[in-house]
């Protein structure tokens, strides 16, 4: 049965008609700029034209078509980036647009930021062209199959030999291979590999390696060394294009040259000598992806919610026994109720990601005239906006799959692979637990420095108001009194101060600083997410004070963030509570003006999503088509099934018709 044609009509033009807002000037305020949208728009349609980058049969490929299938995408990448000419904004668009994991990401993406954070300059111009030309590739292998959260326990080591000049990398133990790189266990040629540095009989700790790993000339694994793929991982297609892999060591020799020594350095003769940098420095790449793992999750969340609003307008359920039409599932209270709050927190997230990036320009702008001191906070800011906003867009893409129903459940909705690909973001970069007490001890000891009399700057300056936030209650009287940024901004600040000085309070009567760290860190976590969420809703309200252009744009925006905090709110209510920054009443009201607040958005909410300028091939969905005519792409979607390349299915002959054909019975028949 061969598909249905689909019509040419805008079956979502009558929800475009009812937009209060210029859509064009949204995509501005959400793009960051009119220059952005144009450079995203044009590189998002290249990709969409070009054959070589077509994915919609992707989750129907074996792991081997899978992968090669990612390593003709990456060439042609390349052959495209260097035959336009592209700049380097350009390229990292195309490739975001290529949207299918592979050593690429690594390559540039922690490679070669490993070389040139923690390179010396030398380094960095031996190495760096080679990287930017592609006549090698590289990949990060930090992990190892006993270690990955806790750094200091990897077990690699690096030894070095006076009298050859080299150091001997060496993988003494099972647990020591190296484990989860991606682009090594198939096509990386380099790794940065992280390894503890042994010099004149000392352990210095963890320290960063250029290996090769494999030749030049036919790619085959040098002496020494071992290395191939771990293996298939969740999901169909998703992140297996990726070769995540397997390093080990065999007393393998390299230069001494081939140490990264920005920071710290070991002479010929086999000295150690450390600069005088924060050796927190060596984990600067770390902090540098977690920055670019925050605007991903605003991307992979609203790709999500672009599909479930579309499809929600679309799709239609009840409400016809007069004979009238259906209701769309859009309209359902308890829909908009699951759904806004993501479309809220999509736009959140660009915005936190936006200034997250701006920080970050700016602590490596103090680093480098050797200002150090905003260290800690880019680092408990990269590690808690990594954690909140990874765990929060996981479970909204399977939220979006549930408000699909059925249909979302199919590989056609395109949302069980993006859950696929993007939960690992939960995990990589640092465990989100992991992260999220980090940021925790960052607090505690802000807070221990308040006695002091020490006043906390940039997203603990909040804390500095000690006197107020701690007894101060919240003024609101009526459901529209939460529309004041004040208003909210006061009890996030009181609920996270309040929430960290309890729990350092609760430290301090513990035998120890470390037993009550240990004892306490369930509620640490709570406090750490209490923060962030703070850090989100703040910068969502900073970003709003900014010049914003547009019929109607600043007012959406300004209904966003009311419902990202009064619905952060609602979900946390019971910390709201137990704090005493609000009433039970108050909690109520809140909740009231959440449900004005999803009225106001309804008519707009395609509107919205199309703000996010998607390009159908980048959505790779049926249900977020941009035309929603989602019935006929679904049907015809079916009929590409290799199941269905026949009629009567392989196996017929050995398993069904004999089955069917047999004469035995069972006896009680
Ligand atoms: C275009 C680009 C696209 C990119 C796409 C990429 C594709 C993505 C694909 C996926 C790719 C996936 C790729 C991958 O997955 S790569 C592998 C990623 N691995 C991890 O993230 C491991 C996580 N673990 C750690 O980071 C450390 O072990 C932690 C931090 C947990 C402990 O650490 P440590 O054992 O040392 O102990 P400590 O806790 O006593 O801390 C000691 C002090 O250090 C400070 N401190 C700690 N950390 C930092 C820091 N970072 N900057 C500045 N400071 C830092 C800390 O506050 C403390 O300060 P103080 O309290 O003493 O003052
Ligand atoms: C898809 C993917 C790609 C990756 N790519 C790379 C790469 O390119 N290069 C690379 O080097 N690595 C890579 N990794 C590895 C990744 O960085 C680690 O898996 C990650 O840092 C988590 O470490 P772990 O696996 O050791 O988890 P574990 O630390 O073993 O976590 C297991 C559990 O223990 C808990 N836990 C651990 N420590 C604590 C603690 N102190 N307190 C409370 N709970 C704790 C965690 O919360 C978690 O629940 C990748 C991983 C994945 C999944």
């Amino acid at each position: 049965m061969a598909a249905v044609d689909g019509g040419e009509v805008d079956h979502l033009a009558g929800e475009r008609a009812t937009a209060h807002f210029d859509v064009d000037a949204m995509k501005v305020a959400w793009a960051g700029s009119r220059h952005a949208v144009e450079v995203n728009d044009r590189m998002a349609r290249l990709v969409a034209s070009d054959p070589v980058f077509r994915k919609d049969t992707r989750t129907m490929l074996s792991r081997k078509e899978l992968f090669k299938d990612t390593l003709k995408k990456a060439a042609h990448a390349w052959k495209r980036i260097v035959e336009l000419r592209l700049t380097e904004e350009e390229a990292n668009l195309l490739r975001l647009y290529v949207d299918q994991p592979g050593y690429v990401d690594l390559h540039w993406g922690m490679f070669v930021p490993a070389i040139k954070g923690q390179g010396t300059e030398e380094q960095q111009k031996k190495w760096v062209p080679m990287a930017y030309k592609f006549q090698i590739i590289g990949c990060y292998a930090q992990t190892e199959l006993g270690h990955g959260s806790n750094v200091q326990g990897l077990e690699t080591t690096a030894t070095f030999d006076p009298n050859t000049d080299e150091f001997v990398v060496h993988s003494p133990t099972l647990t020591s291979s190296k484990w989860w790189p991606g682009g090594l266990g198939k096509a990386s040629t380099h790794a940065v590999v992280y390894a503890r540095l042994i010099t004149q009989g000392k352990d210095y700790g963890i320290h960063g390696f250029i290996v090769q790993l494999r030749s030049l000339d036919d790619h085959s694994p040098l002496p020494g060394i071992t290395l191939g793929d771990i293996g298939g991982k969740f999901g169909s297609g998703a992140y297996n294009s990726m070769d995540n892999g397997v390093l080990r060591f065999d007393h393998v020799r390299i230069p001494r040259d081939q140490m990264l020594m920005r920071l710290s350095q070991v002479t010929r003769e086999g000295k150690y000598v450390h600069s005088d940098v924060p050796k927190q420095l060596l984990y600067g790449t770390m902090v540098y992806v977690r920055q670019t793992i925050v605007a991903d999750a605003s991307k992979a969340l609203s790709r999500a919610v672009c599909i479930a609003v579309r499809y929600s307008a679309i799709r239609k359920q009840f409400g016809s026994q007069a004979g009238g039409p259906e209701t769309q599932v859009l309209n359902y209270k308890t829909q908009q109720s699951r759904l806004f709050p993501l479309l809220a927190s999509a736009y959140a997230y660009r915005f936190v990601g936006e200034w997250l990036k701006w920080l970050y320009t700016d602590v490596m702008q103090k680093l480098e005239a050797k200002d150090y001191s905003t260290l800690p906070e880019a680092h408990a800011c990269t590690a808690g906006l990594k954690s909140v906003t990874t765990s929060a867009t996981a479970d909204a893409i399977e939220e979006c799959r549930k408000l699909c129903g059925g249909h979302g459940y199919l590989n056609s909705s395109g949302l069980p692979e993006l859950f696929a690909v993007y939960v690992p973001a939960c995990t990589y970069e640092g465990d989100n637990v992991v992260l999220l007490l980090q940021v925790a001890r960052f607090l505690m000891k802000t807070v221990s420095q308040l006695a002091s009399g020490k006043q906390p700057v940039g997203t603990t300056a909040y804390m500095g108001n000690i006197q107020y936030l701690m007894q101060c209650k919240s003024a609101v009287n009526t459901a529209g009194d939460w529309l004041n940024p004040a208003a909210i901004k006061e009890v996030f600040e009181a609920r996270a101060l309040r929430m960290a000085v309890n729990c350092a309070q609760n430290i301090s009567k513990a035998p120890s600083q470390e037993e009550g760290f240990s004892e306490l860190s369930p509620d640490l976590l709570e406090s750490a997410v209490a923060h962030v969420q703070l850090i989100i809703v703040t910068k969502f309200f900073e970003k709003l004070q900014q010049d914003i252009i547009g019929h109607g744009v600043k007012e959406q925006l300004q209904n966003l963030c009311n419902i990202y905090a009064l619905f952060l709110l609602h979900k946390h209510l019971g910390d709201f509570l137990s704090t005493g920054c609000i009433t039970p009443k108050q909690g109520a009201l809140a909740n009231e003006q959440l449900g004005r607040l999803y009225a106001q958005v309804r008519p707009n909410a395609v509107a919205l999503v199309d703000a996010f300028d998607y390009t159908d091939h980048y959505l790779s969905s049926v249900l977020g088509r941009y035309d929603g005519d989602v019935y006929p792409a679904l049907y015809a979607e079916a009929w590409k099934d290799p199941l269905n390349e026949t009629v009567i299915p392989d196996g017929y002959q050995e398993h069904l018709r004999p089955l069917l054909k047999q004469q035995l019975k069972f006896s009680r028949l």
